[in-house]
């Protein structure tokens, strides 16, 4: 093998590439003990999955999580996925107040494509890296019980069809999949408690607030197709980075759209003990690592009336204090 010999101009420049390296990876660690064996409930948008190589990213990301010794449960969404296949099998279908008006033929569809074709897709993208996926649906064990609900719509109450709420979660399932090492992932259809036989279609986020307070979770992350959170929708310059329970109670109205069962979800979520939940952009390959592993996160961030966590830890370092403890 012949001689390798670097300039001094060379190795600076490689001594500078590794400083930023080494400071990435050391700043992980405050994140790496706070979630240390923690629960992060982790919802996958269909509108953050539109590309094999966003899924296959997404599939990465949910293995590092697990390596790293967190244990992440996706709940996945596939609304742009139902749409698509209810066109192509000829049957109309609208929103209204942001849920999928559902007929007994749309539901379905709807669990074709989310338990037979979304959720499948994940798990086998996953379990590329080794065995460690294992796919579950809210009708399966118990998961969940659901109960039909309508939307407002223009101060109006409105039927939604076979939409639910979910009004109860038993988690035994998805613990027994945590503790033989798996990443559960989950899809959003209920049984209906009222009607036996009867399942209904649950939004993807609320179903994900559910099981984020049912497993005692440590955060709530939801990849979607947008920065975050927009205060004044469509202005591009609105995006709102941190936004606590009674600031988000009151924006709640204004809201157009896929952000009210979005928004509605975090609110769920951090009330019901989540300390906090995080909208983020899916489309962006490897983002949730960057909302979990670094000081600043990214997009929009829902916590409770205190300091966001991340602010929290910013000031403990600006404040010379060692990064060692636990984050709160
Ligand atoms: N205030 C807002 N801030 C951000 N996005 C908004 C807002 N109001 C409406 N939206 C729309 O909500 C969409 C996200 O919701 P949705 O389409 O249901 O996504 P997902 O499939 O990820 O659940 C965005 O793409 C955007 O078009
Ligand atoms: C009631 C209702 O609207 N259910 C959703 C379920 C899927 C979902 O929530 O998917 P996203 O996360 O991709 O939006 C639907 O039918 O589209």
């Amino acid at each position: 093998m012949g001689e390798s010999v670097k300039s001094t101009e060379e190795l600076e420049l490689i001594q500078a590439d590794a400083a930023v390296k080494a400071a990435t990876l050391i700043e992980a660690l405050p994140w790496l003990k706070r979630f240390h064996e923690q629960i992060i409930v982790v919802k996958f948008g269909g509108n953050a999955m539109v590309s094999e190589e966003l899924q296959r990213a997404f599939a990465e990301d949910m293995v590092y999580l697990r390596y790293a010794g967190i244990r992440p449960v996706v709940v996945h969404g596939g609304g742009p996925q139902i749409s698509a296949m209810l066109e192509k099998l000829g049957i109309p279908s609208e929103f209204r107040g942001g849920y999928r008006v559902t007929t007994p033929e749309t539901m379905e569809v709807v669990r074709m494509v989310l338990t037979g074709q979304v959720n499948r897709e994940l798990v086998s993208h996953i379990n590329e890296h080794g065995p460690l996926a294992a796919g579950l649906s809210g009708e399966d064990a118990g998961l969940f019980q659901g109960r039909r609900r309508g939307a407002i719509v223009d101060d109006e109450e409105v039927d939604l069809g076979l939409v639910g709420d979910v009004i109860a979660v038993d988690p035994a399932a998805v613990h027994a999949q945590i503790e033989a090492g798996r990443i559960p992932v989950i899809s959003s259809i209920a049984p209906d408690t009222a009607v036996p036989g009867q399942s209904l279609n649950v939004n993807a986020d609320s179903a994900a607030a559910a099981l984020a307070v049912a497993l005692g979770a440590a955060k709530l992350v939801i990849l979607t197709d947008v920065a975050g959170l927009y205060r004044d929708w469509p202005d591009r310059d609105s995006l709102v980075s941190v936004i606590d329970v009674p600031e988000l109670r009151e924006l709640l109205p204004t809201l157009e759209s896929g952000m009210i069962p979005k928004m509605a979800a975090c609110l769920e979520a951090v009330e019901g003990g989540v300390s906090k939940a995080a909208i983020i952009d899916g489309r962006v390959p490897h983002s949730i690592l960057l909302e979990i592993f670094t000081q600043s996160g990214i997009g929009t961030e829902v916590v409770l009336p205190e300091a966001s966590e991340h602010e929290n830890i910013g000031a403990a370092d600006a404040a010379g204090t060692t990064t060692q403890g636990a984050p709160a």
